[in-house]
């Protein structure tokens, strides 16, 4: 199975400031993540554990002065030395046409004052792809009609698909999909979640990001799954063993918090990222609750 990205060991460290003081933010700590061809790698956790930085090293886009440590290969070109410069020309090369983004907020980016069907167009000329705008349309399964239509005037699950439609304009051997159905619907998101398996049948690797462990259980679409907890990865492996067989805390504590499982609501507050002490753990939140 070919390796399309790989990080190793990286470690990010965001300049910040709390109350007028300058301090960093610990967005990820000694974090390793495999995409391989053909597969859906979930990364899950609670809100503001480092997931969606993570990601944006895939795409050069971290935060203007992120402290570095570490090593990201995109397509088998290191690219850690240009991470921390959103403008290196890799980035021009790699952006799109190697990595395609489904953005977090679908509706937004889009245009609105243009229809669909001509964004699409122009992410496609942008980024030379061979794709004509039905074929996206066809493989993203939006109607004929919504080509034409403006991005308000559809629903929130054809604007998803939409822009997975748009993320493949470059046809991109890598999908990074950062929440791509937070204000969807059970259905819709499903719909959004099966394009993006295709994809990955189709030979893509995705990075679906998301906190809907209840959407990636429904519908089967990881292959691989990490766990993400305080910018640390507490648990990674094979989708079947990691929601059958948990093996960390945190993990559990996910599932547990799932309507099905008896919406155990997950104990405590997830911990500040600025000034985190080192090995910080899900356990020392729950204290004895576990
Ligand atoms: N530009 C930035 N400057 C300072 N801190 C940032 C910046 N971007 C993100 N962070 C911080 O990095 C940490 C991780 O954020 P991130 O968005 O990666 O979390 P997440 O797991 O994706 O959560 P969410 O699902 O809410 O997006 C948070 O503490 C966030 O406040």
């Amino acid at each position: 199975m070919a390796t399309r990205a790989e990080v190793t060991g990286l470690t990010l460290r965001i300049p910040t400031r709390v109350a007028g003081r300058p301090t960093f933010v610990h967005a990820a700590t000694d974090v390793s993540i495999t995409l391989a061809a053909g597969r859906v790698h979930a990364l899950v956790g609670e809100s503001g554990s480092g997931k969606s930085v993570l990601a944006s090293t895939l795409t050069g886009l971290l935060p203007p002065g992120t402290r570095v440590s570490g090593r990201v290969v995109v397509d088998g070109i290191d690219v850690t030395p240009a991470l921390g410069t959103p403008r290196h020309r890799i980035w021009g090369l790699l952006r799109g046409r190697v990595v395609g983004s489904v953005a977090q907020s679908a509706a937004t980016s889009f245009t609105p004052t243009r229809t669909i069907g001509s964004q699409l167009l122009e992410a496609i000329e942008a980024l030379g792809g061979t794709r004509s705008v039905d074929e996206l349309a066809d493989i993203a399964r939006l109607p004929a009609w919504a080509l034409a239509a403006y991005p308000h005037e559809l629903s929130g699950g054809l604007v998803g698909r939409a822009a997975v439609a748009a993320a493949l304009a470059g046809q991109p051997s890598i999908i990074v999909a950062d929440e791509p159905t937070a204000s969807l619907d059970r259905d819709l998101a499903g719909q959004v979640l099966d394009l993006l398996r295709d994809q990955a049948d189709a030979g893509a690797s995705v990075l679906l990001i998301t906190h809907d462990v209840a959407g990636l259980l429904d519908r089967a679409v990881a292959d691989d799954v990490s766990v993400m907890y305080a910018g640390r990865i507490v648990e990674r492996g094979g989708a079947a063993q990691v929601w059958d067989d948990p093996r960390a805390a945190y993990t559990r504590a996910l599932l547990a918090a799932l309507p099905r499982n008896g919406l155990h609501v997950v104990p405590g507050d997830p911990p500040a990222l600025t000034d985190l002490a080192e090995g910080v753990r899900f356990e020392d939140r729950v204290g004895g609750a576990l």
